[in-house]
Parts: C-alpha cells; sequence; structure tokens
C-alpha cells in the first residue's frame, strides 16, 4: 500500500467534516456572509506568505535539482498566482496589499503556521512535504466537489475562488505532493511513517480549524 493510501483512509472523517463546514458548503450555494469571506481572505494571505517559505525550504533541502526546480515554481505560483486571487478579492473589499500584509493573525493561522514552520525547518524533506500536503490536497477535493454544483462556478462573487481551487493545475500541483511522499517513504521503517502520519493529520486538523476560524471572525478571546 503506498503511503498516501494509508494516509487517505486516516483523513476522510476530517475532510467529511471540512465538505460538511458551512463555511465551505456556503461557498458552495452562494450564500457565505461577505464579512465572513473578507475575515478569511486576510487571514489566508497573512497563511499564504507563511506556507510559500515552506516551499522555500523544500528547495533548500530537495536532493536534487529536479525537486528543487519544482518547489521554486511553487513558491512563485503562490506569491504570484493564488495569492493575486486574493489581491483581486482585495480590491473589491477595499483592502490594499499593504493592509494585508500588515493585518494580525488570528490564533488559529498563528498555530498552523508557525507548526509547519516548526516542522519544515526542523524536519525531514518528508516532514516539510506531510506538512503541506493537507493544505494542497483538501483545497483541491473541496474544489472540485464545489465546481461539481450547478452554477457555483460562475457564482459572481465565489466562482473565481472556486475555479482556481478546481483548475488542472491545482490538481497537478497536489499530486505532485503525493507522489514525492510516496517516494520519499518507501521502504521507511513504521516508526517513522507513524512519525509522518501525525504531522499530516496535524495539519489536516488545522485546516478544518482554519474554516471553523474564519466562519467565526475567531480573534483573541481575550481581545472581545
Ligand atoms: C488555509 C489554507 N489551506 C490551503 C490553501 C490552498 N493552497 C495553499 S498553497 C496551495 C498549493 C500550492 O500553491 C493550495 C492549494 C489555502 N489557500 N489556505
Amino acid at each position: 500500500m503506498k503511503f498516501s493510501e494509508r494516509l487517505h483512509e486516516k483523513l476522510l472523517p476530517i475532510w467529511r467534516k471540512n465538505h460538511d463546514h458551512p463555511f465551505v458548503q456556503e461557498i458552495g450555494n452562494g450564500t457565505l456572509d461577505k464579512e465572513k469571506f473578507r475575515f478569511y481572505m486576510i487571514q489566508d494571505y497573512l497563511y499564504l506568505i507563511e506556507y510559500a517559505k515552506l516551499f522555500a525550504i523544500g528547495a533548500a533541502k530537495a536532493k536534487d535539482v529536479e525537486t528543487m526546480g519544482k518547489f521554486a515554481a511553487m513558491l512563485d505560483s503562490t506569491l504570484n498566482e493564488e495569492m493575486s486571487l486574493h489581491r483581486q478579492y482585495g480590491e473589491k473589499f477595499g483592502i490594499t496589499p499593504k493592509e494585508f500584509e500588515e493585518a494580525a493573525p488570528s490564533p488559529t493561522t498563528l498555530a498552523y503556521t508557525h507548526y509547519m514552520l516548526h516542522v519544515g525547518q526542523n524536519g525531514t524533506l518528508a516532514d516539510l512535504v506531510a506538512a503541506l500536503l493537507p493544505c494542497a490536497w483538501s483545497y483541491w477535493e473541496i474544489g472540485k466537489e464545489l465546481s461539481q454544483i450547478p452554477g457555483a462556478s460562475e457564482h459572481e462573487f465565489y466562482g473565481e475562488w472556486i475555479k482556481m481551487y478546481s483548475s488542472e493545475e491545482f490538481g497537478q500541483v497536489a499530486q505532485w505532493c503525493i507522489d514525492l511522499l510516496d517516494e520519499l517513504t518507501e521502504e521507511k521503517p513504521e516508526e517513522e511513517l507513524a512519525h509522518l502520519e501525525e504531522i499530516f493529520l496535524n495539519t489536516t486538523r488545522f485546516e478544518y480549524m482554519f474554516w471553523e476560524m474564519s466562519y467565526n471572525q475567531a480573534m483573541w478571546p481575550t481581545d472581545e
């Protein structure tokens, strides 16, 4: 069994919760409160700045030039394609790139990005890929599912978001990360696999928490 097949079995209960989450459901049916989406866009922008650094660390940890080039390309497309969608939504909301960057991260954004960067900086290349995979994989799954809803991809506000995450290009990124993790885990001892599974499940759980945080626009409870 490929390692990704083992992970797929473990992630399914959490993915079901993602798909059922009101934030995801309401993007799909077009009823999501725009203030919630605005909050999400800002936090996601901050998230992507940190996430992109994982690709830079991946390039530094890669064992061959081809893998290094792939990480460099993903770093570029995150900063210049994915985040340009956020900047376009920002224009609709009147948020400048500077305001995006200077916004305060929520506790969930901080916890998720710091956890990934800790793993990426201190662990192996396989640890790093296990940490970043749930992000690429779960969004592609969600994008594909929402794109099946009639009219969802044409929705005047959320259509662009669905189109981007269901796109073939994002699918290829997710698949490349899956294949790399399968390759890096071939014939690895169970102890190492269990450690990777734990990292993978932690960031899978953080993905769910990100929807929850966005839906509730949750900042520090102490500041309310
Ligand atoms: C919390 C959060 N999780 C996942 C993504 C989606 N995403 C981020 S990078 C990437 C792939 C490579 O660019 C994908 C699909 C997001 N935007 N925000």
